[in-house]
């Protein structure tokens, strides 16, 4: 008799995902009874247009907010813990964030410390949650960190210099209004960072000790959505139709990998971010062909499936082949989407690799990576992307 799979478990929010969803926020808010509402977002945003309609829909409900925007990049400590006391002292009671995945991290931390009344620093790790948080409605505007639908929040402590994950189905939030049309305004280099991003959750997700049925077909239509349509879409920045394929394609990645975690890629990109204040695409992208050889004999399998799904013809090759093959592909795709990069480039010397690997080592992703991995692979993987 052959054994039965393992139980599984995923979770996700209410999703919308469609053009105008973002208007109907008000709505969302609503059947929450929100009296008054903090709605975060960061100045770029703003700049978009995409706020004032926020706004806009709150007040067709008639219902009252105040807006939270000192969010930078890689969200930062000082950021949340002043976020979650305007939440307190306005007496907000649903909160609302617009934005990439710096707001909507920030907002599940407002919402922690909001709950809990202690600082953000005290609950990195996994299921460290212990009161719910307010309601919370994300409304991404990014088609990468998917943070809309995941069980993650990433924080900068810029004193420790290093970011740090909590994990916990508590902060998924409850609505998640996927609107493609608030892509458009990304730049070249925003929606190169943030579609590598998506793209690299999705294989991540596939290869990680957590995968399983519930998440493969999620993480492998992303692979071929981002695959199929990223380069095309930076080329034709206007077109929604690209846009909404990017977007359905982040949603995808995000779902996946936010039930099967992720790998060595994210562990060692999160270290990196902390370190250097870079974007997290950005991190990604000049680590992804490197961890993926690192990991290929780990799981020799699925990363066939995933040459597959990239359009490589495998039939026959041998593993060793089917991993350079892989290895080229995701060098070229890089490279189609504008980035050269190499840590090098940022500064980062064989000094720093220490630092870095031990910061690695403490996130949860590295945990869920095919390869067992040791300080010492971190440290060679590091040095192999300078
Ligand atoms: N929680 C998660 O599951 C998860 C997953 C992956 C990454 N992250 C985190 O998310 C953060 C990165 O988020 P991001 O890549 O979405 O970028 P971001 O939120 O940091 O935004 C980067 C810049 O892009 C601008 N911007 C955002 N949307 C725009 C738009 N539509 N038009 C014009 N400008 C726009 C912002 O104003 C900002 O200046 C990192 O801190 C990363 O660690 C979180
Ligand atoms: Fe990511």
């Amino acid at each position: 008799m052959s054994a039965i799979s393992p139980l599984r478990k995923f979770v996700s929010p209410e999703i919308i995902f469609g053009a105008g969803s973002r208007h109907s926020v008000g709505n969302y808010a609503a059947t929450f009874g929100a009296r008054r509402v903090l709605v975060v977002s960061d100045p770029g945003v703003q700049a978009a247009g995409w706020v004032g309609d926020v706004l806009a829909s709150l007040d067709r409900q008639g219902i009252a907010h105040v807006l939270y925007t000192a969010v930078s990049p890689n969200p930062r400590v000082e950021e949340v813990m002043a976020g979650a006391e305007l939440y307190r002292a306005s007496a907000c009671d649903v909160i609302v964030a617009v934005g990439g995945g710096s707001p909507m991290d920030c907002a599940k931390g407002i919402g922690i410390v909001a709950a809990h009344g202690r600082c953000i620093l005290e609950f990195e790790g996994v299921d460290t949650i212990r009161v719910p948080s307010p309601p919370l409605i994300l409304i991404p505007t990014t088609a990468g960190t998917s943070a809309d639908v995941s069980q993650f929040v990433i924080i900068s402590n810029q004193t420790e210099r290093m970011k740090f994950s909590i994990v916990s189905k508590a902060v998924v939030p409850d609505v998640s209004l996927i609107d493609p049309e608030t892509t458009v305004s990304m730049d070249p280099f925003l929606s190169a960072c943030t579609g590598i991003d998506a793209l690299v959750h999705a294989i991540e997700a596939f290869v990680s000790t957590g995968s399983g049925p519930l998440t493969d077909p999620h993480a492998l239509e992303a692979m071929r959505l981002i695959n199929g349509n990223l380069v095309q879409m930076i080329a034709n920045p206007q077109d929604i139709a690209l846009r909404e394929k990017i977007m359905l394609g982040s949603m995808q990645a995000g779902l996946a990998f936010s039930n099967a975690i992720l790998g060595a890629v994210h562990a060692m990109s999160h270290s990196l971010g902390g370190y250097l204040d870079l974007p997290h695409g950005l991190c990604n992208a000049a680590l992804v062909e490197h961890v993926v050889a690192f990991n290929f004999d780990a799981a020799p399998e699925r990363f066939r499936i995933v040459a597959e799904t990239f359009g490589i013809d495998c039939r026959g090759l041998p593993s060793a082949q089917v991993r350079s093959r892989l290895v080229e592909h995701l060098v070229a795709f890089k490279r189609a989407v504008g980035f050269e990069e190499t840590l090098k480039l940022h500064g980062v010397g064989s000094s720093d690799i220490p630092f870095l690997s031990q910061h690695a080592m403490q996130d949860p992703c590295i945990l869920t990576n095919p390869r067992q991995s040791t300080q010492r692979d971190v440290e060679v993987v590091y040095g192999e992307a300078l």
